[in-house]
């Protein structure tokens, strides 16, 4: 009798019980379409308390507790998978831009890519709540232990360049991230850099006095833009790292260094990264008038 083949199917089984649960990125590809600048065919809320948040968190649901921590393009979602189990009671929400085609995340399309990490979310959510299974798959069976079991996690599309506020009210936020942002290389894009003048008003609006903005990216042009910005804005002052780990921001300053999948990317590729940090001040401090 010869040798009988291993087919894919008789593979797909084992490799099944490991990791079934968790969604797979290779599902979740789609065609590159989008028109990038049509985002209006998404209704928004016309203010975050027409949310119905329990829908995001229904663990929390009549808790009134609203997402703490936002994650302003969060991609496949790794900074809120890291951050859920060590801050179980604090929502945390990322929202993605709802259509555009990221010149630097080549291979994500907005709904495919939020389809996964809602996915992921779920998944997660699932294993922690199901009793502990002899499953070798790292993720899942960390997740069975996690503090809180990612029920304070949840994404939304929405371009946050236009609708910041009506998802988080004033003062809401204690950190705001935005972690390896799309760079828009040539200056005609500056204008498309999440990180403006303008924006930076709005960034102050739903941050409490004392929180604080977290900002990485692997583009040196883009990481001095960004401090440049943040810098010369009255409301917000550069806080280095010491001083957040002496606060015990620790695993927040690890976990953005570490955890987002174009953060991985960079390190594969012995890149470098900028990581840069800014508190929301209290009251407005002088800033310098700029040159006429
Ligand atoms: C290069 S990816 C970085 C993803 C993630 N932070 C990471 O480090 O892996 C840029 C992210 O910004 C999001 N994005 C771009 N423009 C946006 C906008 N105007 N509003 C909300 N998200 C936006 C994209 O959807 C994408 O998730």
């Amino acid at each position: 009798m010869g040798k009988r083949k291993r087919t894919k199917d008789k593979l797909e089984p084992t490799r099944r019980d490991a990791s079934s649960l968790l969604p797979q990125k290779r599902h979740y590809r789609q065609r590159a379409h989008a028109n990038p600048f049509s985002d209006h065919s998404l209704e928004y809320p016309a203010s975050p308390d027409e949310i119905d948040w329990d829908t995001h968190y229904p663990a929390f649901a009549g808790s009134g507790e609203k997402p703490e921590f936002a994650d302003v393009g969060c991609g496949f979602g790794g900074l809120l998978i890291a951050l859920a189990p060590l801050y179980p009671d604090t929502l945390m929400l990322g929202t993605y831009h709802p259509m555009l085609l990221s010149p630097l995340c080549a291979s994500e399309i907005r709904v495919q890519v939020s389809q996964y990490v809602q996915d992921r979310i779920a998944a997660l959510r699932a294993s922690s709540s199901a009793p502990p299974t002899t499953s070798t798959a790292g993720s899942l069976a960390a997740s069975a232990t996690a503090p809180g079991g990612y029920q304070n996690v949840s994404i939304v599309r929405a371009n946050a360049m236009k609708f910041l506020p009506n998802y988080f009210s004033k003062h809401s936020l204690s950190a705001l991230f935005f972690l390896f942002p799309d760079p828009h290389f040539k200056i005609r894009k500056h204008k498309a850099r999440i990180i403006s003048p303008t924006l930076l008003a709005e960034y102050a609006y739903v941050l409490r006095p004392g929180g604080v903005v977290y900002t990485i990216t692997d583009v040196k042009d883009l990481a001095e833009w960004m401090k440049a910005h943040l810098s010369a804005f009255p409301l917000f002052e550069g806080v280095d790292a010491e001083t957040l780990r002496a606060e015990g921001k620790g695993a927040i300053l690890d976990a953005v260094w570490n955890s987002t999948e174009e953060g991985k990317k960079v390190e594969r590729n012995k890149g470098e990264k900028w990581l840069a940090c800014f508190r929301r001040i209290e009251l407005p401090r002088a800033v310098p008038a700029p040159p006429l």
